[in-house]
Order: structure tokens, then sequence, then C-alpha cells
């Protein structure tokens, strides 16, 4: 088998003493697929080294993964990182053209620090390494490499959703991220409406084609594409949350709540995932269901993300002022129905409140794949599992197919959904959940890493 050399942007290495909480499912996921099968996995360190060039990489090992990361320079992270990948690309790819900004020196930022990544990155290659690059903050780095003369197998996951062609094309240079996406051997999407749009991208202006089998065409360059979605350590995390009843923490979560029925939403801070209708939705559950006023508590664990961009800085006001508006409009002197925290905790104490909460509460507007959502099932009591809410815009709604599907932007319908979850037979909780968990125990992360790596092999 030959070495795999992954590369994304960020790279959770392991703190001595134990593992860091990686809060992100990006890392999660691929943390648990490389350990598997040893490697090297290289990306930003997270760090930035005023206006100098950066330093050499800092090699550490840690069990079968060597990991090489790289500091940028301020200027990079700025137009790299915070610019480019996360004020245009990723309001692009999740819908939100309102949110786009662009500017000349940001994208050309992004492709400055593509090209740097190349050259950082082609040293430690040998010939019959298999590269797999990931997500919207890497996409020239296979054009690249290519350019140094780099002839191995690359394949690209796309972790989040790929929008339509006229979505996409309002980016002045759409054409030179699709031209971007040719250079790599495989093309992976997290589920076929995505693959569909990129098709409908390749087509609309004539840029290329599908030619049936997976494959596609874009200028003189045959690639291959597909679905692949990405699936969670299964069996582990069923295992941390049948443990994690023990865990002092989950242990006085259990007590606070007093029996109250609870609802738990976990999230990055991020305009894409419907925090603000979300809480819309539970203010309208709660008024129109004087029944479970006082039964219920919510609790909302969102770390702080991508502080420095307006976008996200603005949502942190706006998500605490909702929360305290409705704590303080429904709530009585013993009870705070929204417990609203923006720390990041550990996915076993995470694991652990899954399981306490009668009901998963997933709604985001527009997203990848959607980690939690499947983190939720794989937690559950099998003899009593909870209910998983989740958004029709996820795109672990492709697959979870025992959930009860919303419209986020419908409040009323999603306050609706959320009285039938916690009005739910035993019955009918159990045949939903049973669905769910038998299809994630099949499609864990290691199936998603073997079906990618299968593909960019043939
Ligand atoms: O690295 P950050 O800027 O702090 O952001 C965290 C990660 O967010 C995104 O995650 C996506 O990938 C998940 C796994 O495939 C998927 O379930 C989710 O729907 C996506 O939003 C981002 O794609 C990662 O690159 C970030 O590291
Ligand atoms: O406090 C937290 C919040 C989230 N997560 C993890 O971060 C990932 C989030 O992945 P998801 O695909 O849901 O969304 P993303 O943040 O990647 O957009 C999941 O594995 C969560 O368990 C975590 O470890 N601690």
């Amino acid at each position: 088998m030959s070495r795999l050399v992954i590369v994304s942007n960020r790279v959770p290495v392991p703190e001595k003493g134990g593992a860091a909480a990686a809060a992100g499912g990006l890392a999660v996921a691929l943390q648990a697929a490389l350990q598997e099968r040893g490697g090297i996995w290289m990306g930003w360190s997270g760090k930035s080294s005023g206006d100098t060039e950066p330093g050499p990489l800092h090699i550490s090992e840690d069990g079968r993964i060597t990991y090489a990361l790289t500091d940028l320079t301020e200027k990079d992270v700025e137009e790299y990182y915070f610019g480019f990948a996360n004020r245009v690309l990723w309001p692009i790819c999740h819908y939100r053209l309102d949110l786009a900004e662009y500017g000349r020196k940001e994208m050309t930022g992004y492709f400055r620090v593509n090209r740097f990544f190349a050259h950082r990155l082609a040293p430690m290659l040998e010939p019959d390494d298999t590269i797999w690059i990931h997500d919207y903050h890497l996409i020239p780095l296979a054009a690249e490499l290519r350019q140094m003369g780099v002839k191995n197998r690359i394949g690209f996951f796309h972790h989040i959703p790929w929008p339509p062609a006229d979505v996409l094309f309002t980016m002045p240079v759409h054409e030179e991220i699709m031209r971007g996406l040719a250079a790599y051997d495989l093309v992976g999407f997290q589920t076929d409406h995505d693959l569909e749009n990129f098709a409908g991208c390749l087509r609309r202006e004539e840029m290329g084609d599908a030619l049936g089998d997976g494959r596609f065409n874009s200028g003189d360059k045959i690639f291959k594409g597909g679905a692949y979605g990405i699936g969670i350590e299964t069996e582990a995390f069923a295992n941390f949350a049948r443990k994690a009843v023990s865990h002092a923490m989950v242990h006085k979560a259990r007590q606070s709540i007093e029996g109250r029925d609870l609802i738990i939403g976990v999230d990055r801070l991020d305009y894409s995932k419907g925090l603000t209708q979300r809480i819309d939705a539970f203010e309208r559950f709660v008024l129109n269901n004087p029944a479970h006023q006082r039964n219920v508590t919510y609790l909302q664990v969102t770390p702080k993300s991508r502080s420095e961009v307006p976008e996200y800085e603005q949502m942190q006001r706006t998500v605490a002022e909702q929360a305290g508006r409705v704590n303080g409009a429904l709530g009585t002197v013993d009870w705070v129905p929204i417990r609203y925290i923006n720390r990041s905790l550990s996915r076993p104490i995470l694991a652990g409140l899954y399981r306490l909460a009668k009901v998963g509460l997933v709604t985001p507007l527009r997203d990848g794949m959607n980690l939690v959502a499947k983190e939720y099932v794989a937690a559950q009591d099998p003899d009593d599992p909870g209910v998983l809410v989740l958004s029709r815009f996820a795109g672990a709604a492709r697959e979870l197919k025992g959930a009860l599907l919303v419209n986020p932007y419908d409040i009323e319908g999603t306050a609706n959904t959320l009285a039938r979850a916690l009005n739910m037979s035993l019955e009918e909780r159990k045949e939903r959940w049973q669905r769910m968990m038998d299809y994630l125990t099949v499609h864990d992360v290691s199936r998603w890493c073997d079906d990618f790596l299968q593909d960019l092999a043939a």
C-alpha cells in the first residue's frame, strides 16, 4: 500500500498528555483515518510569524502519524485564511452571496499561500505516495504541484457544500477555482447534490462535461468525481457515550436539569449553523406548548470560531443577546429555558450530553455534512433513544433517514417538529434510531476513507 500524505489547513496535533480538543469535523474525521493507516499530515500550524518568511516545518510524531506543520506570515493568514477562504469561498459555498467580500489582495494571497504549501510539500514526497488534499482552503494546491512536476496520484475532498452555477459564478475567480479542481485525479463531494451542482458548473460555460462512469473532462484534463459522505467513528463514539454517564461533568448536567427533557445543539459559532432561527423556533415551541413549559431545557454548546472575521464577531453578539432575550421573556425564578455556552467541550463529554438529551437539534441553513448529527445518533441508549431533528439542508439529511427533517427557515414548522419529537412513542423512536444506527455502523469514517482511496487508486 502506498504511503498516504494528507494536507489540510487545520491539523489537530495531539497535545502532550492527551488529545487536543478538535472542534471541527474535518480534523476529527481525518485523525481517525490517518491513525489507522499511518502517513504524513501536513498543514498550517495555526501560528503566524510576523512579516518574515516562516521558518522550517515543525515535525512531530504521534503513533503512526508524522505531522509537518508550517507557520504562515500574518499577511498570509489575513489574506488566505480569514480573507479569501473564509470571506469568499465559505460564504459562497454556503449560498451566502450577501456575505462574500471580494478583494484582489485576498484572492492573490490565497493563490500565493497555495504555491507556498506546494513548495513546502514537494521535497517530502516520494514517487508512489498518494496525496489527499482537503477542503476549500487548498483547491489550487494540485495545480501548483503539477507545475512543479509532481506526478503522484492526488485526490481532493471538498468538505463543505458545492453551490449551483448561478451562485458560484458570482465569484470573480470561479474559472481559476474550477480549473484548480480539474488538476486532481479524483474530486470528492459530500453528497450527490454537491456533485450535480459541480457538474452543472462545468457545463454552464462549457468548461467541461460529465463523460459517464464518474469521469469528467475540462480543457485537456480528464478526472473523476464522486460523492463520499464523511462518517464518524461510530463504534468508538457509542462507547464514549456509554462510559460518559459516569463522568463528573455529565453527572452534574443530569442533576442540574432536574428531570426536565433536554434538547441539545452543538455547533461552532457560525452563520451557516442557523442558530438565530433555531432559538426562534425553540421560543415558538415553548409558547405554543404550555404543557412543555418549565419541563424542558435547551442546551446550546457553541465554541467561538473565526472571531477575526467581522461577520462572526457580529454573530457572537447577536446570538448571545437573543438567548438572553428569550431567557428573560420566558424564564422563571427556578427555570432557565436556554443554557448557552461558548466553550468547546471534549468529545467524550459531548457524547455523554448527547445521550442525556431527548432531542438532538441540528438545524444548519446549509452544511457540508454535519458530524454532530451522526454523533448524536451514535451516542443514544438503544433502549431509550432520543430523536434527531435535522435540517434538510445538511449533507447528513441525505443519509440519516430516521431523522425528523425540518426546513430551518420555517420557524413554526421547526417548533411543531420539536413538539412531535418530544411526544414520540418509544416504539417509533427505537425504529427510527435503529435505521440510522445500522447505516452509521456500516458507513463509518474508515469506510469513507477506504471508498475514497480505493477510487483514487483505481
Ligand atoms: O478550521 P476552522 O476554520 O476552525 O473550521 C472548522 C472546520 O469547519 C468545516 O467543517 C466541514 O467539514 C466537516 C467534516 O467533513 C463537515 O461535517 C461540516 O459540515 C463542514 O462544515 C471546514 O470544512 C473545515 O475545513 C474546518 O476545519
Ligand atoms: O465543543 C465542541 C463542539 C464541537 N466539537 C466537534 O466538532 C465537530 C463539528 O463537526 P461538524 O461536522 O458538525 O461541523 P463543522 O464545525 O466541521 O462545520 C464534531 O465532531 C464535534 O464533536 C467538539 O469536539 N467540541
